[in-house]
């Protein structure tokens, strides 16, 4: 049997989305479209075969609206629980499908077992998806497969540590007492969390967390909100507004912050009375970031550049480093980063922040603030690059103080460094993982 890649299916997929029917189409396939499932499809083919993000693929396709957020969540829970579900199909196969098939047997199963569609719809979506990928060998062996996976379920669940198998090996290693209940965590679908500018109301119906973000429920729309248009709010989740906060007052300082955009931080920077340089490398994301400062109705310098060779004119009091890194503290949203990342790309990304460390070095007056931050769970990317930083007598470690932490005290370390993961606070909906840490330039 040939191994069909996703993007061979993905060239030999009809043109055309929902509504826009054309006569030459032949009935079968109209039919039978399923925008939806298309994309989920593509999304977790990309993942698996080619270790591409959910975001990009996300990007390139031109499904809009619920069609999208529905694909996004069928592809976000099949990736959420890709290993344990593996393990459970294995029984079921006498001889391995290829990949792409594998990839619509786990939707289904995402389906059925996480998603309580109905399952005759769980089993024949997959069957049509196959007939419509040109994998109309494998519809057979899906129907027996699924209806199988139905009827059951429980048996084939039985013995099976989802949380151990849901998790590549070495992530569960690196994470060692914490993995656990991290994730249990990430099994959550993330609430919306609202950065409320100052002077401004939240909208109806959140709940303002003992940090100051305001907490909405899982899927609530921000863009449909009231006060979206008027600038009002963005999108942070609690941990995300967390370092930002912990740079104190920031009033009339000149700030640096390095790698920018979307630009949460920047705007928290902004509101917080600083003189911002935005700098972001990627000119499609500084654009975004540009856009989000306008409807927020902030203003800050955008440097489209590499803030590895960026310098400002003159030294600066602070520089916010939220630096690039595997981003594993993001699973609840970003569940591919499981399936994409490799050990050797945390050397590599620990590598760069060292080299941004030192460049925000060169940025800084003596005595100026580094408020390092990474959306990462990895010690190589926290404290090790902190102890790193540390060791030549250049910075001094400021540890965060109990007082700046007393709205979230569990995430302060013995070193007083900021540290949360994805199980924290779970029973409340759960925080990104981030690690922070502050230094001031001798
Ligand atoms: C974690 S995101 C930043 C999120 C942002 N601080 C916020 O709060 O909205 C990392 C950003 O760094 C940018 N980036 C990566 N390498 C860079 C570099 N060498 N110079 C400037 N920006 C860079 C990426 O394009 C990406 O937009």
């Amino acid at each position: 049997m040939t191994n069909v890649s996703s993007s061979r299916l993905a060239r030999s997929r009809p043109k055309g989305g929902r509504g826009r029917r054309t006569g030459s189409r032949p009935a079968s396939i109209s039919r039978h479209e399923d925008p939806v499932r298309d994309l989920a499809f593509d999304i977790v083919c990309g993942v698996v075969e080619h270790r591409r993000m959910l975001e990009t693929t996300l990007e390139r396709s031109s499904c809009e609206g619920r069609d999208r957020a529905a694909a996004h969540r069928l592809a976000a829970a099949t990736l959420r629980h890709l290993g344990s579900m593996t393990e459970l199909l294995q029984p079921l196969l006498r001889r391995q499908p290829p990949e792409s098939v594998r990839c619509a047997l786990l939707l289904g199963v995402a389906q059925i077992l996480h998603l309580q569609t109905p399952p005759h719809a769980a089993v024949g979506t997959i069957v049509d998806l196959l007939h419509r990928r040109g994998l109309s060998p494998f519809a057979g062996l899906a129907n027996a497969v699924l209806r199988r996976v139905v009827r059951e379920a429980e048996t084939l669940k039985e013995g099976l540590d989802d949380a151990r198998l849901d998790v590549p090996h070495w992530l569960w290693s690196a994470w060692g007492r914490r993995a656990r209940s991290i994730t249990q965590g990430f099994y959550q679908e993330a609430p919306l969390d609202l950065t409320i500018k100052p002077g401004c109301e939240a909208p109806e119906g959140g709940e303002t967390l003992p940090t100051g973000t305001v907490r909405y429920p899982a899927g609530t729309k921000m863009t449909e909100l009231p006060g979206f248009v008027e600038g009002q709010f963005w999108a942070q989740d609690m941990a995300a507004a967390m370092p930002v906060r912990l740079m104190g007052d920031v009033r009339g300082k000149r700030v640096a912050d390095l790698c920018a955009a979307p630009g949460g931080k920047t705007a928290q920077l902004l509101c917080g009375g600083a003189e911002v340089v935005a700098v972001e490398r990627e000119k499609p994301r500084a654009q975004r970031l540009k856009e989000n400062l306008e409807r927020l109705q902030l203003k800050a310098e955008i440097v489209v550049g590499d803030a590895l060779r960026w310098r400002p004119s003159e030294l600066l009091d602070a520089v916010l480093l939220d630096a690039p890194c595997s981003a594993t503290g993001t699973l609840r949203r970003h569940p591919d980063v499981l399936w994409i990342k490799r050990p050797r790309d945390i050397t590599t990304l620990a590598a760069g922040q060292d080299r941004f460390i030192d460049a925000a070095y060169e940025m800084l007056k003596p005595g100026g603030m580094l408020l390092y931050a990474v959306c990462s769970l990895q010690d190589e990317e926290g404290p090790q690059r902190i102890a790193h930083a540390l060791e030549d007598g250049r910075w001094e470690l400021s540890p965060f103080t109990e007082e700046e932490l007393a709205a979230l005290p569990r995430a302060r370390t013995e070193e007083g460094y900021f540290r949360t993961h994805p199980g924290m606070n779970i029973a409340q909906g759960g925080m990104d993982g981030f690690f922070v840490a502050r230094l001031i330039r001798r």
